[in-house]
């Protein structure tokens, strides 16, 4: 008779320090919830910028808010429909969202409390590998976003999800960090299937497992999670036996840039590529 098979999915609560996998790394409530307004406030803000919305998108925007006297920014979302949201990305890995890619200068440089912020978040980044600090820099040097940092904005519809995939290699380095605001979701890691270089990939951490992300949260994927699993942002998920997902969330990415050694001489990363490859 066969052995039952022993469950392969290990499910984390992102309120424990310890991850299910050694490399990935999971601060729980990162960011207090005054820190997580002002950031949403002002990415939301970057997104609706005249010059990366269309006349159509500001149009269904301004109905909205005409109906909805009572919403003022900082309140964070408006609802689904007042957004135009893009359906399927290039390569089909992402459904229903919104995104960008942002320099940090374009956050508001005048409001100190987003700026302290910000500067947390770029702590996050490892120094880059081109030009290792010789120590690690006191908190108060890490005014400036490192020259190293790629900074992403990505709104999810209700309706959107990230299917699985891994971040292009030819595009980004060895680190991936995620903040998450808005509403919860679950993310999922899956062991990529072993060819060419993955086939090395250490064999540590289990062949799948679940994160639940709330808003504040944030992760760092580092290597070899990074390279060697998938991961993907469920749109619904049961949760300690209740449904999460399903509502707006809003992420923000940091990567660093591939090593001068590494990077090959003009890789694409427009608009509309989160620089997601292909599972
Ligand atoms: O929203 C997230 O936390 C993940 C986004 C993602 O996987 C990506 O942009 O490549
Ligand atoms: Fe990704």
């Amino acid at each position: 008779m066969l052995k039952p098979r022993l469950p392969t999915l290990a499910r984390c609560y992102s309120k424990l320090t310890t991850a299910p996998h050694p490399a990935l790394h999971i601060l729980p409530a990162f960011l207090a919830p005054s820190a997580q307004q002002l950031l949403l406030t002002a990415s939301l803000a970057l997104l609706a910028a005249p010059s990366r919305s269309t006349s159509h998108a500001r149009k269904i925007a301004r109905q909205w808010k005409k109906a909805n006297p009572s919403w003022t920014p900082e309140h964070g979302f408006m609802s689904a429909e007042a957004y135009e949201w893009e359906e399927g990305h290039f390569d089909g890995v992402i459904e229903g969202y919104r995104e960008m890619l942002v320099r940090a200068e374009m956050y508001d440089s005048a409001n100190q409390d987003l700026v302290s912020v910000l500067q947390e978040l770029y702590r996050l980044l490892p120094p880059s590998e081109d030009a290792p600090s010789p120590s690690p820099s006191p908190p108060t040097a890490a005014v400036d976003p490192p020259a190293h940092l790629l900074m992403h904005l990505l709104h999810l519809a209700p309706h959107g999800e990230i299917r699985p995939h891994v971040d292009n290699k030819e595009a980004f380095g060895r680190t991936i960090v995620g903040l998450s605001l808005g509403g919860e979701r679950v993310m999922r890691f899956r062991r990529a299937e072993g060819e060419g270089e993955a086939a090395d990939a250490p064999q540590e951490g289990p062949e799948e497992f679940e994160v639940l992300l709330r808003p504040g949260d944030v992760y760092v994927q580092s290597e070899p999670l990074r390279t060697h699993y998938t991961h993907e942002v469920l749109k619904t998920s049961q949760w300690e036996g209740r449904e999460v997902g399903g509502t707006q969330r809003l992420s923000i990415m940091l990567r660093d840039k591939l090593p001068l050694a590494e990077s090959s001489t003009n890789v694409g990363f427009g608009m509309g590529t989160g620089g997601m490859g292909s599972s």
